[in-house]
C-alpha cells in the first residue's frame, strides 16, 4: 500500500525552508559581503567597487539578489529558474584570487550558520558553491 512506500527525500530546497529559506541564506550572505567590503583591509572591496560605486546601485543590488535567489533556488532542486549569466561570464575580467574566493566562502558559511541550517544541508550547499569555483576564480 501507499503507506509502505518509502517517502522520497525532500529536496535541499525544501529542507532549507523553501523560498523563505533561500532568501534568508542569500540576504545574510549579501549583508556579510557588504559588511566585509566596508571593513578596513577588506578583501572584497576590489571586486565589488564597480557595484558599490554605481549610481544605480539599488537596482543593481536588487538584480543581483534576484539572480542569486533563482540560482540557489534552482541548484537546490526548487522550482526557480536562473536566467543570469554563466558563472564564467559573470566573473570574467575580475581575476578573482584564491584569497578573495575564501573570504567570500566564509561569508557563505557564516550565512548558513546564521540561518541555523543542518550539517547535511550546509555540506550540500557548500558542494554546490565549491563546484562553481573553477568557473569563478582566476578569469
Ligand atoms: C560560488 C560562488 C559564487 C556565486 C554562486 C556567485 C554568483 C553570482 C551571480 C549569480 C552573479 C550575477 C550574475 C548576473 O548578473 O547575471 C554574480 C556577480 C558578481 N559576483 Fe559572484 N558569485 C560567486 C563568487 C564570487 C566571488 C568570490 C566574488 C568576489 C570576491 C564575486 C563577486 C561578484 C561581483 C562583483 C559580481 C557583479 C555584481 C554586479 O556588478 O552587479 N562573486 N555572482
Amino acid at each position: 500500500s501507499k503507506e509502505d512506500e518509502p517517502k522520497p527525500e525532500p529536496t535541499l530546497y525544501e529542507r532549507m525552508g523553501g523560498l523563505k529559506g533561500v532568501e534568508g541564506f542569500v540576504d545574510v550572505l549579501m549583508a556579510n559581503v557588504a559588511a566585509e567590503a566596508s571593513a578596513q583591509n577588506s578583501s572584497m572591496l576590489r571586486t565589488h567597487t564597480p557595484l558599490l560605486t554605481d549610481p544605480d546601485k539599488p537596482a543593481r543590488l536588487a538584480r543581483l539578489r534576484n539572480n542569486f535567489i533563482n540560482q540557489i533556488g534552482e541548484a537546490t532542486g526548487g522550482p526557480l529558474k536562473y536566467t543570469g549569466m554563466t558563472m564564467l561570464s559573470a566573473h570574467k575580467g575580475m581575476m578573482i584570487t584564491e584569497k578573495e574566493w575564501s573570504v567570500w566562502r566564509q561569508a557563505a558559511d557564516a550565512s548558513m550558520a546564521a540561518n541555523n541550517l543542518g550539517a547535511k544541508e550546509k555540506a550540500e550547499i557548500a558542494k554546490i558553491l565549491d563546484d562553481m569555483k573553477d568557473a569563478t576564480v582566476g578569469h
